[in-house]
């Protein structure tokens, strides 16, 4: 499997490389030359698998070239013993059309777990293949780093330096960071928001000198394989539900579009999506991107829902891509206009593409809270506020009533505690994994969220390339 750029004028790398280089050289992203397509009878043929199996069907076509299945079938059995639940990403009926898919059965407790397991397992295989060491560096708001941090920690050829914004996640997500002490782990909390820090990590891959000297890669969702790990969740519920006899919908809550562009990834290879909910808190540009072709950043309000307070929405990009038409050299000089003025008009193409298959609601405050208390009065469950503003829009859209909507779970509602028990009276407990958390010491540095004095910290700290 080849992959190209979306700003098309990056070399096409095959899985390995894409996978450790996260970024295109031409500041694009990656995606497959094209989509694998799975028939109705392999689509049927993944009933009854387990997600393991799941996982190394849907992902063999990706991989090919960089992987054998017995290689990828270890490294999933590696990265899904890790979760506390037997199906991994388990369906939890709500009514008679409203599922969850929990997808926070993971080490640290979020969806990000799903993903980044397999991705240390990744680079660890790849690594053990070359002479390298590989120096991430990732920005979080504030589940991806600890996920990411979990997966990597105490590796000895990678070191991880993770930006978040202070003061801008939760106790429970700061810590499941900082009181990492292994001596590969750089936490740093910037003086800005989720998107100044997203900014600088893509100016260090684009500062072709500093990435090629400490041979950077990508945690963050600009990572192919991050987006890959994803789409068998799609899969693995869709199928549990009756497709490919059924269609299925999925209400995701979205921030940096890269959880529900892997559902988009699902449709592009045969799964029967009938549509994607793309569901944002109030920093809502892709709610008006997507319903008035407005994609102009705002500025970014913090909310109760921490992790999707973002603005500049990384992987959206890959959508203006597919669904544009393909067209790199176009979508860079597009891209450049809205690095220059913070907005742009979605093309014709790139709106009529993205319609027919994504709808998208901007929740707001009060209705979370009540899809929160909805969650706990209708069916005895205890959602976190992301996740609830992903049933929030499920049940406020027009869906058609025929047809199973299934809202990503996307993090355990502990991670949350305070917005938890504000909303339904409940302080849910920390997981026994999690319940010394407070009791830890932490490590983490403060530095302004300017390009110098993030880049002087890692190059006194990184191993350069030898
Ligand atoms: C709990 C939670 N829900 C939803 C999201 C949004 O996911 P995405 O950025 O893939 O759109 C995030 C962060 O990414 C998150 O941490
Ligand atoms: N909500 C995210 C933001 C980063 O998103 P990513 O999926 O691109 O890593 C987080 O938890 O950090």
């Amino acid at each position: 499997m080849d992959y190209i750029s979306t700003r098309g004028s990056a070399p096409a790398l095959g899985f390995e490389d894409v996978t450790l280089a996260g970024l295109a050289s031409d500041g694009g992203l990656y995606l497959p030359s094209q989509w694998p397509q799975f028939s109705p009878d392999m689509i049927r043929a993944l009933a009854g698998l387990s997600y393991v199996e799941t996982a190394v069907r849907v992902m063999a076509p990706f991989v090919a070239g960089s992987l054998s299945e017995d290689e990828l079938r270890d490294l999933c059995a590696a990265a899904y013993g890790r979760f506390s639940h037997d199906a991994v990403t388990p369906l939890v009926q709500l009514d008679h059309r409203h599922w969850l898919l929990e997808l926070f059965h993971g080490p640290t407790l979020a969806f990000k777990d799903v993903a980044l397991q397999l991705l240390g397992q990744l680079f660890e295989r790849f690594l053990s293949r070359r002479d390298d060491h590989l120096t991430i560096v990732g920005a979080t708001s504030g589940d991806t780093g600890s996920a990411a941090i979990d997966a990597v920690a105490g590796r000895e050829k990678i070191d991880i330096f993770m930006l978040h914004p202070d003061g801008r996640v939760s106790d429970v997500q700061r810590r499941q960071m900082t009181t990492v002490l292994a001596p590969n782990v750089y936490n740093i909390a910037i003086d800005g928001s989720f998107d100044d820090a997203q900014a600088l990590v893509k100016r260090m891959f684009n500062d072709p000198d500093f990435s090629a000297r400490f041979n950077l890669s990508a945690v963050n969702s600009i990572n192919w394989a991050r987006l890959m790990a994803q789409v068998v969740y799609y899969f693995y519920a869709a199928v549990r539900l009756g497709a490919p006899e059924r269609p299925v919908a999925f209400s995701v809550p979205t921030g940096n579009f890269g959880d529900v562009f892997a559902g988009y990834v699902a449709a592009q290879m045969g799964l029967p999506v009938a549509k994607l909910v793309v569901a944002t808190n109030v920093n809502d540009i892709l709610h008006r991107a997507l319903s008035q072709g407005d994609y102009s950043q705002g500025q970014v309000v913090p909310t109760a829902t921490p992790s999707m307070d973002i603005q500049v929405s990384s992987n959206f990009e890959r959508l203006l891509f597919d669904a544009g038409g393909r067209d790199g050299l176009a979508l860079a000089e597009q891209m450049r206009g809205f690095e220059a003025s913070k907005a742009m008009r979605l093309t014709n193409a790139q709106r009529e593409g993205a319609a027919h298959i994504f709808t998208s609601a901007r929740i707001d405050p009060d209705s979370m809270t009540m899809a929160m208390r909805w969650a706990y009065d209708a069916a005895g469950q205890v959602i976190d506020p992301h996740s609830a503003i992903g049933l929030a829009a499920a049940r406020d859209l027009a869906l058609d009533p025929a047809i199973p909507v299934v809202t990503l779970a996307t993090a355990h509602a502990a991670k949350f505690r305070d917005a938890v028990e504000r909303a339904t009276g409940t302080r849910p407990p920390l997981p026994a994994r999690v319940g010394d958390l407070f009791a830890r010491e932490e490590s983490f540095a403060k530095l302004p969220a300017t390009f110098e004095a993030v880049t002087a910290y890692v190059a006194e700290r990184a191993t350069p390339r030898s």
